[in-house]
């Protein structure tokens, strides 16, 4: 992993990977932001209302992908070990899909259309049967609507895996 600094605490990586399944995805880089400002702290913490039940602890801190136009992320499960029962993305910039597909049925998927400003949150079985994906430009429709990608970025908010305190030692990566 590589980190430029881009002032304060907070490293922006230009190679390499902060998360374990970022083999998945290709053409980004990304960050993990713990100062917002104001402005943005609000915009949080409409997401944690809308996403996560009072009960949950957040991942800390959160996630930024910054896909480029021909990045891609293959489909995957986010790792049960470093992320808890929700997920929750907020989508930047380009529109995009991202399709789930069951891991026992690939028969049975669904597409998203993700616009700019959107929120999708993964729980329950979309969290833990299906993977998840965004498509490429060649491969972005939605039905017959073609979606073209320019740069998208997203910002990840994630529960803490059960069973894990904020403050324990040997915490995992904070975005997974
Ligand atoms: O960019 C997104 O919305 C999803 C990213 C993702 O699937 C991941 O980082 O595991
Ligand atoms: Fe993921």
């Amino acid at each position: 992993m590589l980190r430029a600094s881009a002032g304060g605490d907070e490293g922006l990586v230009i190679a390499g990977s902060l998360t374990w399944n970022s083999g998945a995805i290709h053409g980004f880089r990304e960050t993990e932001k713990s100062r917002w400002s104001e402005a943005s702290r609000a915009i949080l913490q409409r997401v944690q209302a809308a996403a996560f039940s009072p009960g949950q602890t957040l991942l800390s801190p959160v996630h930024v992908l910054d896909l480029e136009p021909r990045g891609y992320i293959k489909p995957h499960v986010d790792s049960i070990k470093f992320c808890g029962a929700t997920i929750a993305g907020l989508s930047l910039l380009s529109p995009s899909v991202m399709r789930l597909v069951h891991t026992q049925e690939p028969g049975e998927w669904l597409e998203l259309l993700l616009e700019p400003g959107s929120l999708y949150v993964l729980r329950g079985s979309a969290r833990y049967d299906f993977s998840h994906e965004i498509l490429r430009d060649e491969e972005s429709f939605f039905g017959a609507r073609r979606v073209p990608r320019g740069r998208r970025i997203s910002v990840i908010c994630r529960s803490l895996p059960e069973g894990m305190g904020p403050e324990e030692p040997g915490q995992p990566p904070p975005a997974c």
